[in-house]
């Protein structure tokens, strides 16, 4: 684009390359950048951190950089897996490129109805979608890390009174079809836990959420085995990475195990 009074601006990252060096990705990161989001509950504000680049020729000097920006200012339909799959293709089309990815990161809110007193409140989760495409079609990946109580069986087993018990984080990075939602991802991990947690408690709750983690307890390795059994049997999640971390009470140093799986390799 030239200057509006006329002056002629050269175009320096169109020129050739001499170098002959393909680069795999060029781009921008951490952009900040409010969304709308799909939820259960109908489109969701948020504020996302963006990274988006794509491949670049050898005999090219430069990518584009402004117009990565632009498709976001154009953006304006609620985000889904859908949803990054298009904006791939426009990113592709408008940067000239056959490659590229799209990670956004933002806050993703639940409404919860505590277990016995039933008063609502939102709890916050932490949402990565990602649309990858190396040449061909695009991959979309959704990541969420969802925090849960887990209880030690061992400590339930040979103590008299009492078990450790600790706030996990359970992170699942999946390969997704369309029409998977975040609530769906977010169940698979919260049904696996010792207990789920809630933004709002009465006294009533509290008691119930103190003696439902003590009848379910779980190793991190019970966490992530039972989020595998759940996610092997979605016919939206194609591949899966499932990671639990769980911030040990009675240590100064967390306990993890993670569990890797591509479905698509099975058939
Ligand atoms: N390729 C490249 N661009 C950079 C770099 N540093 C800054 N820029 C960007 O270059 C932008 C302008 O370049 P273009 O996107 O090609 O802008 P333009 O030529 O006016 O726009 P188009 O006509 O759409 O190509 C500025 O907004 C800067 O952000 C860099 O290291 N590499």
């Amino acid at each position: 684009m030239n200057a509006p009074d006329g002056l002629f601006l050269p175009d320096e990252q169109s020129r050739a390359d001499k170098r002959n060096i393909a680069i795999q990705r060029v781009g921008v990161r951490a952009i900040k950048h409010p969304i709308i989001v799909e939820t259960l509950e109908g489109p969701q504000p948020s504020v996302a951190t963006i990274d988006m680049s794509v491949f670049l020729p050898g005999d090219v000097k430069g990518t584009h950089m402004s117009r990565f920006l632009e498709i976001l200012q154009t953006q304006e339909s609620a985000l889904t897996p859908a949803g990054m799959k298009q904006m791939m293709r426009d990113m592709l089309q408008r940067l000239d490129s056959n490659a590229g990815t799209i990670t956004m990161k933002f806050p993703y809110f639940v409404r919860k109805v505590a277990p016995v007193s039933g008063v609502a409140s939102l709890l916050d989760y932490e949402v990565t979608l990602e649309a990858d495409n190396n040449g061909a079609s695009t991959d979309v990946f959704m990541t969420v890390v969802v925090p849960v109580t887990s209880l030690c069986p061992c400590s339930k087993k040979i103590s008299e009174y009492g078990a450790h018990n600790q706030r996990s984080h359970i992170t699942i990075r999946a390969l997704v079809a369309d029409g998977i939602t975040v609530e769906e991802l977010i169940r698979m991990a919260e049904e696996s836990a010792s207990c789920e947690l809630w933004g709002l408690l009465k006294r009533p709750d509290e008691k119930y959420v103190t003696e439902r983690a003590y009848d379910n307890p779980k190793f991190v390795e019970d966490l992530v085995r039972d989020v595998a059994i759940r996610l092997r049997a979605s016919k939206k999640v194609l591949a899966y990475r499932i990671e639990s971390e769980n911030f040990e009470s009675i240590h100064n140093h967390s306990a993890v195990a993670w569990i890797e799986e591509d479905k698509r390799k099975q058939n």
